[in-house]
C-alpha cells in the first residue's frame, strides 16, 4: 500500500503522508558560498595584526569605557522614556478636537523635526547664554517666587537628556499618531457603546492595538537613539563614543578602539532587539501570535479567580434603573439627521415599549444604521425628539434650553443601551472572556474576578463556554457575533440595538446568532433590530417598520406589514429579499 493511502482505525488521526522534499541545490550552494565568505572575513580579521586583539582585550572593560557605556545606556533609557511619554501626549493632542491643542502639538512637531538635533543639543547646552537665570513665577505678571542660574540647573547631562528627549518626542508623536489612526474606527465605536470615556477607550482599546504597529518602529527609534547619544560629545557629554574618541586621540589605536565601541553597541542593540521581541509578542496577542506559556498560566490563574469571585458577584450590578413604568423605552418624533447636504433621516417617528421587539427593514442606504447610531448617541440628531427611557439622547434640558451632555452623562446613557454591530467589532487583543468582562470591569467597577465570572456566565448562555480564552481571530463569524451579544448584555442594558447582526455571516452561521436573539426576545429584552431576516421578523417582532429614504413608510405587526403590506415600496422590497 502507498504511504498516502495508509489507513488508521476509524476516528483516529491517520499517519502523515510521507513526502520526499524538493532538493533545493541552488539554495544550498548560495548558503555555502555566504558561509564561506563570512568565515573568510572572520579569519582575515582575526589574523590581521593591525586589528591588535591585545588592545581590544585591554580596553573592552577599561573603566572609562564602562563609564561611557553606562552614560549611553542611561541617556538612551531616560530620553526614550520621556520621548515616548511626550510623544503619546503630543499625538493625543494632535488628534484632539480642540484646535488650540492640536495646533500647539503640530507646531512642536514642526519645530523639533525641522531643526537639526545637533543644533538642539548645543542650544540646551548653552541655554544660559540666552537665559542666564531661570525664574519660577506667573508669566507676564512680574510675580516671581524664586530664580536660579541656568548653568547650575542645567548641566551637560541634563542638557543632553532634554535635547534627546524633546527631539524624540516629536518623532514619537508622529509614530504614535500613525499607529492610533491605523486602529479600525469600529473599535472606538464599540468601546463608546459600552459607555467607556475617551480616556478609557484610549487606554484599554486603542493604545494596546496601536502598540502592535508601534513597537517595531519604536525599536528602530531606540536603536538609533543609542547611537545618537554620541552627539552629546559636543557639550562634553561622556558617552561611550566620546570615551573611545578621547582614548584613541591620545594613543592612535583607532581600529581596536572602534572595534571595542562596536562590540558594546552590538551588545546593547541585541539586548534591545530581544526586549523588542518579547514586547511585540505581548502586544501581538490575538493577532496570530501564538499564545505563550505565560498566557496559558494567566488563563489558569484567572479561572481560579473566577471560581472564587463567583460567590461574591453582585446580582444587581447593572446600570442604574432609568425607566419609569408606562413610558416608552424608545421614542422618536420627527427625527432628522443630515450629513452636509444629504438628509439621511427625514422625520422618523417610532415608539418601542419595554419588552417589545421592533424590526427595522429597508434597502441599503435607507438610514437604518444611522437611526440606531442616533439611539445609541453615537450620532446626534439634528432636529426632532429622540428619547430613551424618557430622557433625550445626548442632550439635557436646563433653563428651557437644550445642552450638550457632558462626556460622563453620555457614557452613562450609552451604558444603558447595548449595541451589536454588523462587523462584530470585537477587541482583537482580548480573549472572548476579556471582551465581555471589559465593560463591567472598567465602566461599572466590578472586580476582575466578578466581571469575568459574569462574562463566563454570559458566554455559557450564548453557547460559548468552551471558547472563553479564544481570541476573536480564532472564532468563526457566528461565534464572534455571539461574543459581541454577550459583551453588550454584560452591561445589563435596558434596550438592545442590533445593526444587521447577521449580514456579515455565512448563511449556515446565521441561525446560531438568530437563536440567541430569539432567546433574548423571549426573556423580555427590549430590542430594535435592523435586519433582512424576514423569518426572524415574522417570528419575533412585535412591530415591523419599513424605512425608505430616511422615512418610515409603513409600520405595524408583522402579520400585516410582512404578509399584506400596503405600500408598493414594501411589496417590492419584500419580494426582492424573499427571492
Ligand atoms: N458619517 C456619514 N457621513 C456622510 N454620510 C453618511 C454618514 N453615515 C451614513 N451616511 C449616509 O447615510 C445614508 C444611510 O446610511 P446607513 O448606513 O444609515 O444606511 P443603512 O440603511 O444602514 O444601509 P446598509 O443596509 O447598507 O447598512 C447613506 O447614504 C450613507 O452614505
Amino acid at each position: 500500500m502507498a504511504a498516502d493511502t495508509a489507513r488508521a482505525p476509524a476516528g483516529e488521526r491517520p499517519p502523515p503522508v510521507a513526502v520526499v522534499p524538493v532538493r533545493r541545490y541552488g539554495r544550498w550552494a548560495a548558503a555555502a558560498l555566504v558561509a564561506y565568505l563570512l568565515f573568510a572575513l572572520g579569519w582575515s580579521l582575526w589574523h590581521n595584526p593591525n586589528l591588535d586583539v591585545a588592545s581590544i582585550r585591554q580596553y573592552l572593560f577599561a573603566p572609562s569605557i564602562l563609564h561611557g557605556l553606562a552614560v549611553t545606556v542611561e541617556l538612551t533609557l531616560v530620553a526614550m522614556g520621556i520621548g515616548i511619554a511626550g510623544g503619546v501626549l503630543l499625538a493625543v493632542m494632535r488628534l484632539s478636537d480642540n484646535r488650540v491643542l492640536s495646533a500647539v502639538a503640530w507646531g512642536y512637531i514642526w519645530f523639533f523635526r525641522g531643526t537639526p538635533l545637533l543644533v538642539q543639543i548645543i542650544f540646551w547646552g548653552f541655554l544660559g547664554a540666552l537665559y542666564p537665570n531661570l525664574f519660577l513665577g506667573i508669566p507676564l505678571t512680574g510675580v516671581v517666587f524664586g530664580s536660579v542660574p541656568t548653568s547650575s540647573l542645567i548641566g551637560a547631562a541634563t542638557a543632553a537628556v532634554l535635547a534627546l528627549a524633546t527631539n524624540e518626542a516629536a518623532y514619537c508623536a508622529e509614530l504614535v499618531r500613525a499607529a492610533i489612526i491605523s486602529v479600525d474606527g469600529g473599535q472606538r465605536e464599540a468601546a463608546m457603546s459600552l459607555g467607556m470615556s475617551s480616556g478609557r477607550r484610549m487606554r484599554f482599546v486603542i493604545l494596546p492595538q496601536a502598540m502592535r504597529v508601534l513597537i517595531p518602529t519604536l525599536g528602530n527609534e531606540a536603536i538609533s537613539m543609542l547611537k545618537m547619544t554620541a552627539l552629546v560629545s559636543v557639550i562634553s557629554g561622556r558617552d561611550l563614543m566620546t570615551s573611545v574618541q578621547q582614548i584613541y586621540q591620545q594613543n592612535f589605536k583607532i581600529m581596536p578602539l572602534l572595534v571595542v565601541a562596536s562590540l558594546w553597541y552590538l551588545l546593547l542593540t541585541s539586548v534591545l532587539s530581544i526586549g523588542q521581541h518579547y514586547v511585540e509578542r505581548y502586544f501581538g496577542r490575538g493577532f496570530g501570535v501564538k499564545p505563550s506559556a505565560a498566557h496559558e498560566r494567566r488563563a489558569r490563574r484567572r479561572a481560579a479567580a473566577r471560581d472564587r469571585a463567583r460567590a461574591t458577584a453582585p446580582a444587581d450590578y447593572g446600570t442604574a434603573p432609568g425607566h419609569v413604568d408606562g413610558e416608552p423605552m424608545v421614542r422618536a418624533e420627527q427625527v432628522w439627521k443630515w450629513f452636509g447636504s444629504a438628509d439621511v433621516l427625514r422625520g422618523v417617528d417610532l415608539t418601542v415599549h419595554p419588552r417589545q421587539t421592533l424590526v427595522l427593514l429597508g434597502p441599503s442606504g435607507s438610514g437604518k444604521s444611522t437611526l440606531l447610531r442616533c439611539v445609541n448617541a453615537l450620532e446626534r440628531v439634528d432636529s426632532g425628539l429622540l428619547e430613551v427611557e424618557g430622557r433625550r439622547v445626548g442632550l439635557r434640558e436646563a433653563g428651557g434650553r437644550l445642552h450638550e451632555m457632558t462626556e460622563k452623562e453620555l457614557c452613562g446613557q450609552r451604558a444603558r443601551i447595548g449595541m451589536v454591530f454588523q462587523r462584530f467589532n470585537l477587541f482583537p487583543h482580548m480573549t472572548a472572556l476579556e471582551n465581555v468582562a471589559l465593560g463591567p470591569r472598567r465602566v461599572l467597577g466590578l472586580s476582575r474576578g466578578q466581571a469575568e465570572a459574569e462574562a463566563e456566565r454570559l458566554l455559557t448562555r450564548v453557547g460559548l463556554r468552551d471558547k472563553l480564552d479564544a481570541y476573536p481571530a480564532q472564532l468563526s463569524g457566528g461565534q464572534q457575533q455571539r461574543v459581541a451579544i454577550a459583551r453588550a448584555l454584560a452591561m445589563r442594558p435596558h434596550v438592545m440595538l442590533f445593526d444587521e447582526p447577521t449580514s456579515a455571516l455565512d448563511p449556515e452561521l446565521v441561525g446560531e446568532v438568530l437563536d440567541v436573539m430569539k432567546d433574548l426576545a423571549g426573556q423580555g429584552m427590549t430590542m430594535i433590530v435592523a435586519t433582512h431576516e424576514i423569518g426572524f421578523a415574522k417570528e419575533v417582532a412585535d412591530t415591523v417598520a419599513m424605512l425608505d429614504g430616511g422615512v418610515i413608510i409603513e409600520s405595524g405587526p408583522p402579520g400585516e406589514c410582512l404578509v399584506a403590506p400596503k405600500e408598493e415600496r414594501t411589496k417590492a422590497f419584500l419580494s426582492k429579499v424573499l427571492a
